[in-house]
């Protein structure tokens, strides 16, 4: 369908249903910073509210791993193998105004795939077309309070991307921060030179007492857009696995990681339990594994920074 075409068939509808208002919350941050942990909390919250929510998912890799940790009754569209702040940009914009038209939800909740630049998943959804409908509630940082401890040590691309997840939130969560100790304070300082909100914070596995702290401060409409948007040293390596995987050999596998593997999560089965499926999260080195009691063919996501996809691809075939 062109695009003048489907802005008149928008343009249409949008008439039918003046009146119905959209309230949109976006949430950013960097690979593994909490997202879902704070999506899957929001959503227990809207629920408790009665409001209509759909959540819009972008993964960066080729399987979505992250929508079995949203409940079934949850509408939710997936935006797969890319990131929605550049190639699936129009996409957000297409699903916003399907979902719209078709349901009238209350809210979408946006989780961007973390290599977004969340300004321009604003910039996607200020569309002319959307705008007179809808609210941009919140534009949520998630921080993995562990990157910015390393930060120093970071290429000059992550560093640039963390800056820009930062920058312009509307509200910030410094999550993790049972992983920081001492460094807790100086994180947060660190932050507050970047960011434009004063709403900063601290929290584990995005706990909050409140959830409406989130929507205390309106995002502001005073951003610039980023002129490089690629993600030229990230990339995904998604794999589809034929047999289960030797525990040990992936335990150890993982232990030998570099730090520019930033995170792997998937669906996973080992030779010693062939028939019982695992979640398996690897962020920052750290591994979190639990049983989930679902039956699809395993498969695997990593993502990092100057991988050698190859490599790693026979490295995943000799665990099997
Ligand atoms: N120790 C610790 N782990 C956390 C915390 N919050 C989340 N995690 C873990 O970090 C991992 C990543 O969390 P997610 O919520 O999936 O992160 P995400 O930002 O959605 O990840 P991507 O969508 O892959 O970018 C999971 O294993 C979580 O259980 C926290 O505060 N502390």
């Amino acid at each position: 369908m062109g695009s003048v075409e489907l802005c008149y068939i928008l343009n249409r509808n949008i008439t039918i249903y003046r009146g119905v208002h959209l309230d949109i919350i976006i949430l950013g941050g960097f690979l593994g910073s909490g997202k879902t942990t704070l999506l899957q909390q929001l959503l227990q919250y809207q629920q408790s509210q009665g409001l209509k929510t759909y959540v819009l998912m972008n993964e960066f890799g080729q399987y979505s791993v992250d929508h079995l940790l949203v409940d079934d009754d949850v509408p939710l569209k997936k935006l797969l193998n890319g990131c929605i702040c550049c190639d699936l940009k129009v996409d957000v914009e297409i699903q916003l105004h399907q979902l719209y038209l078709l349901h009238q939800p209350d809210c979408i909740i946006i989780e961007s795939s973390g290599v977004a630049h969340p300004v321009e998943i604003l910039d996607a959804c200020l569309s002319p077309v959307l705008a007179p409908f809808t609210t941009i509630k919140a534009l949520i940082g998630v921080i993995d309070g562990t990157l910015i401890q390393r930060f120093s040590i970071l290429t000059a691309d992550i560093k640039q991307l963390l800056i820009e997840q930062i920058k312009y939130c509307s509200t910030l969560l410094i999550n993790k921060s049972d992983q920081l100790g001492d460094e807790l304070e100086k994180v947060i300082s660190d932050v507050r030179q970047i960011a434009s909100t004063n709403q900063i914070i601290e929290t584990q596995y995005c706990q909050l007492d409140d959830i409406n702290v989130l929507f205390k401060n309106s995002v502001s409409s005073d951003y610039e857009t980023t002129s490089r948007r690629s993600h030229s040293g990230i990339k995904s390596i998604s794999c589809k696995l034929g047999r289960p995987l030797d525990a040990e050999q992936f335990a150890e596998w993982l232990e030998q990681l570099p730090s520019s593997i930033f995170r792997i999560k998937g669906i996973l089965s080992f030779t010693e339990k062939p028939d019982t499926l695992y979640l398996v999260q690897y962020t920052n080195g750290t591994i979190e594994t639990r049983e989930i009691p679902i039956k699809i063919p395993p498969y695997l996501v990593i993502i990092g920074e100057q991988m050698d996809k190859e490599s790693i691809k026979d490295e995943i075939e000799h665990m099997q």
